[in-house]
């Protein structure tokens, strides 16, 4: 409850006077529609002269007045009133639901982008301990059962006032029927508790079951390749089969639970009503008019009841929701970047002058892991100048990177860029200074002119074709039949894997950064696009600072400084030719073994 209470103080926050002005439109409308039952009253009361053959019409002190006018003038009277009041409250009905869906759809954008920028502000390593499709389930599903619960919280409130001006009506019409009434309810309402709790334990089934089909069918989709090439294809199925069936019976489950809850509160009226009507006609011996008011306070007062259960059964059932947003968003404020990082657009980039620095790093990715992926590293990048990191898979040349880049914070020691920590107010200058290539480079699904125009907006036709010319893309692009405006699919899935890295390298520099890193970026080149785009670097390394990762050491022969890395530490440093010769070095191992391999 604690954490749907959490929410609606936002909506509170955010609607403010609009909220409260809804819910007393909505308690107006209640008491509208109600004094429209009440004129049914003489009009039944008249009405009743036959039926009940008693002759004497209701009693009712309110309508003591009209029983001095002629029978004519009081029917024009009362069904004038009567369409009076219906169609006020209509009128009211009508501009409270509209107000209703320009609260609930301002909260939804409010809360949408809430939660989204919490997420963008989150350090990367948040990223890598999470589930994306679990992300995008909390995004996509959660979030809007979130919102349908607040929906449904809202007309909690409002049927809870509507059942109240109900109640105090009943009350004024037949004080010691009400509280029957009322007795009968609470009684029904403890008997109820346990749908409610079951209600909660399916709605935390149901998130569950949501997560992990979002979960299996994205890994599948990303892996399609893989199912068709080895004919997985049944077994994936086998697993839909298998899944679906669950969500069918969870699906059954509850609809069986909200269908019992209302049974029970339909039989019960029925019974009630049939009980009350028994008792005041055979011990009370109540006349016509009165068994009408009976059935009438029944008829007006149960359905808010079943009403309110069943909307307490709703929200328990999305409250596994309420929870997992609310833990989603504890833990990305708890990630979240140490320094502005919106408004990335405006600010300037930084001009890196000395170098950049790694004091006493340590690194591991679990805090409980024994294992630490970089150890006691102390490196200087110096400005404009090509550093190239090199090692075995797995040495930590990638995470030294992430952390140079300040992506995510090291356990211990600093990262500092021309001998300051890049946090605050530096974070944003710093980041905007780095164009990154990664191992796995990431496109778009747009044209080719889109996703280079993402990184910068503003660029002329001229600075994007100088940007394919320097990746050695421009011949690929000029070829393609629509050029620039050619549609490359799902993460550049209608280009080789060696024209997507050429394409993310023609991304990275368009920027013109200070600071370039290159992630394995030309792994999946062909020895031509190869050595055009090292010749490229090296016309740029003395106006950028260039840090590359590089498998094959032939690329990196013209690096102003290479770093050797092995199990997390830093074992050698120097340029190509010195590292080579020595013998037993890390460095020469890796030269060996590649000359070996070809
Ligand atoms: N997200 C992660 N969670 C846990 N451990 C990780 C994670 N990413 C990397 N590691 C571990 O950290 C160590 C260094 O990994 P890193 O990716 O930096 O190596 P690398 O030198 O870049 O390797 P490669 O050349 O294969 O890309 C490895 O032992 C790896 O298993």
């Amino acid at each position: 409850m604690q954490a749907i209470i959490y929410y609606i103080r936002q909506l509170h926050h955010l609607s403010g006077v609009k909220l409260y002005l809804n819910l007393f439109g909505m308690v107006i409308s209640g008491l509208l529609e109600s004094s429209a039952i009440l004129l049914l009253v003489p009009m039944l009361g008249m009405a009743g002269i036959q039926i009940s053959g008693a002759g004497a019409g209701i009693n009712l002190p309110v309508f003591s007045f009209l029983t001095d006018l002629p029978q004519s003038t009081v029917l024009v009277m009362v069904l004038g009133a009567y369409v009076l009041i219906i169609l006020s409250q209509n009128l009211i009905s009508r501009s409270v639901a509209i107000r209703n869906v320009d609260i609930q759809q301002s909260y939804s954008r409010e809360l949408r982008y809430e939660v989204y920028s919490e997420l963008l502000r989150s350090e990367w390593s948040f990223f890598l301990k999470k589930r994306t499709s679990d992300l995008i389930n909390i995004m996509t599903t959660e979030l809007a059962r979130v919102l349908a619960g607040i929906s449904s919280f809202l007309q909690f409130l409002t049927s809870l006032l509507f059942t109240l001006v109900q109640i105090g009506f009943a009350f004024w019409l037949s004080p010691s029927m009400t509280l029957g009434v009322l007795v009968c309810a609470v009684l029904l309402s403890v008997f109820s508790r346990r749908f409610i709790r079951k209600a909660k334990k399916l709605g935390s089934r149901s998130s569950l079951l949501g997560k992990m089909y979002l979960a299996g069918i994205t890994d599948q989709l990303n892996g399609i390749k893989d199912i068709k090439s080895n004919t997985l294809e049944s077994s994936r199925l086998a697993w839909l089969h298998e899944f679906t069936a669950e969500v069918k019976n969870e699906q059954l489950d509850y609809t069986r639970l909200r269908s019992n809850s209302q049974l029970l509160y339909k039989m019960s009226s029925a019974l009630l009503i049939a009980g009350f009507i028994f008792v005041s006609f055979r011990f009370l011996h109540a006349e016509g008019p009165h068994l009408l008011l009976v059935i009438l306070v029944f008829a007006r007062l149960w359905p808010t009841f079943a009403t309110l259960q069943s909307l307490m059964e709703q929200l328990a059932a999305v409250l596994p929701s309420f929870r997992q947003l609310q833990q989603l968003q504890a833990e990305c404020r708890e990630a979240a970047e140490r320094g502005q990082t919106e408004g990335a657009e405006t600010v300037a980039p930084l001009k890196l002058r000395q170098g950049l620095e790694a004091r006493n790093v340590n690194f591991r990715y679990q805090p409980d892991h024994p294992e630490y992926s970089l150890q006691q590293v102390n490196v200087f990048i110096p400005a404009n100048r090509m550093t190239a990191v090199v090692g075995r898979s797995g040495a930590g040349k990638s995470t030294l990177v992430d952390l140079l880049m300040g992506l995510m914070q090291p356990e211990s020691g600093e990262i500092l860029a021309d001998g300051r920590p890049i946090s605050g107010e530096r974070l944003l200058p710093f980041r905007r200074s780095i164009g990154y290539v990664a191992q796995d480079p990431f496109l778009y699904n747009a044209t080719i002119r889109d996703n280079l125009t993402m990184i910068k907006p503003d660029a002329s036709e001229e600075e994007l074709w100088e940007a394919l010319e320097f990746a050695s893309s421009a011949d690929f692009v000029r070829a393609l039949p629509e050029g620039l405006d050619t549609l490359i699919g799902d993460r550049g899935v209608r280009l080789s894997g060696g024209e997507r890295q050429r394409l993310v390298l023609a991304r990275a520099i368009i920027r013109k950064p200070s600071i370039l890193v290159l992630d394995e970026a030309t792994s999946a080149l062909d020895t031509e696009n190869e050595k055009k785009i090292q010749e490229a670097l090296e016309r740029l390394k003395h106006s950028v600072t260039l840090i590359i990762i590089a498998h094959r050491l032939s690329t990196i022969r013209g690096a102003d400084q290479i770093l050797v890395i092995d199990q997390g530490r830093v074992v050698q440093q120097g340029v190509y030719g010195g590292l080579a010769s020595e013998k037993g070095g890390m460095f020469s191992r890796l030269l060996g073994s590649q000359e070996e391999a070809m």
